[in-house]
């Protein structure tokens, strides 16, 4: 099994439908339908925005501490048997205090399922907090601000859900107070954003890694910076298919284009409940689709934990761990 770090995956986005219902039994909330199977026939999108608004309504089953525990333990467990080593979760607070969840409840029920999930499988894992750019610039600044109690419960803040609209201009002033926090930064951008949204979450947010990126190979100036600055892209194959963000067949990635124009790339489930599987199965699907070599897998193993946010140190002895595993 090849050691990985997961380093794009919304920690929301490993909710399975079966856990959506037995959470919704549990705190007795209402769903268009109690049937896991059925629930998960509705999992057909055509872009971002149509994935994001059944992905708000399940998380509202959502409530208690031990719910944000039995999530994250879930993924963990499940991710640690896929040889995930390192996990660089990403987590919505805002949706969640809009549902009127306490941010305490949160990082309670998620940071205990890390502690726990480390003790039992030794897997590294860290959380990111995303603003939703939805939401716009004011209340990203207001939730960060709301998060500092729990200051040592997270490494870092990224930018996610609607993209097209909602520039990353629009959220200086959070990425800004981020920085003067000592947290780190990354922001999706170039999913279905265009090339100017990587160039300003790179120089307006000051980010240390775009998520996804893919749009980013129409510039050719970017590129250069891209691979010059070794920037990571956190690419999710699997959810580029779900989303269309990506053309119908795998095949027809960009992945190895990316790998040619030597930029530092990794490979990442986004949601795993909802776009066909974890990290495991999108190595899988990219291996037998894209016909990668060995040796590709294993520089794509090696860059996913260069991109992490662990000690360098502890990145040179992972990335032996790939070379050993690789060889
Ligand atoms: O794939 C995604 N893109 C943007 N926002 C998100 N929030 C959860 N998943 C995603
Ligand atoms: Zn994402």
């Amino acid at each position: 099994m090849l050691p990985v770090a997961e380093l794009h995956m919304h920690i929301e986005g490993s909710l399975e439908a079966e856990l959506v219902v037995a959470l919704a039994r549990r705190n007795g909330i209402d769903l268009p339908t109690f049937d896991p199977a059925e629930l998960k026939s509705r999992y057909r999108f055509t872009d971002l925005q149509s994935f994001l608004d059944i992905y708000y309504d399940n998380l509202a089953v959502l409530r208690t501490k031990e719910d944000f525990y039995d999530l994250g333990s879930a993924y963990l467990a499940r991710a640690a048997a896929a040889g995930v080593r390192r996990a660089e979760m990403f987590f919505d607070l805002q949706t969640h205090t809009q549902n009127g969840i306490a941010p305490a409840t949160v990082f309670g029920g998620l940071t205990a399922a890390i502690a726990d999930a480390t003790a039992a499988t030794g897997i590294s894992a860290d959380l990111i907090l995303c603003f939703l750019r939805h939401l716009g610039g004011d209340a990203a600044t207001e939730t960060l601000r709301s998060a500092l109690p729990f200051r040592d419960q997270f490494i870092g803040v990224g930018l996610d859900s609607s993209e097209l609209g909602f520039p990353p201009s629009l959220f200086t002033e959070s990425f800004g107070l981020a920085a003067a926090e000592g947290l780190h930064r990354v922001a999706h951008a170039g999913e279905e954003g265009g090339p100017d949204y990587v160039w300003e979450a790179l120089d307006l947010l000051g980010v240390e890694r775009i998520d996804h990126g893919n749009r980013a190979m129409e510039d050719a100036d970017l590129v250069a910076r891209l691979r010059d600055e070794q920037i990571p892209l956190t690419v999710c194959p699997l959810s580029n298919i779900a989303l269309k963000t990506a053309p119908p067949e795998l095949a027809d990635h960009l992945l190895p284009a990316m790998l040619a124009e030597g930029l530092l790339v990794s490979i990442n489930s986004d949601d795993p409940a909802y776009f066909g599987g974890y990290v495991d199965d999108n190595y899988a699907a990219i291996e037998t689709q894209l016909s990668l070599t060995p040796a590709q897998l294993g520089l794509l193993a090696e860059n996913s934990f260069t991109s992490s946010f662990l000690p360098e140190a502890e990145k040179e002895a992972l990335r032996l761990e790939v070379r050993a595993a690789v060889a």
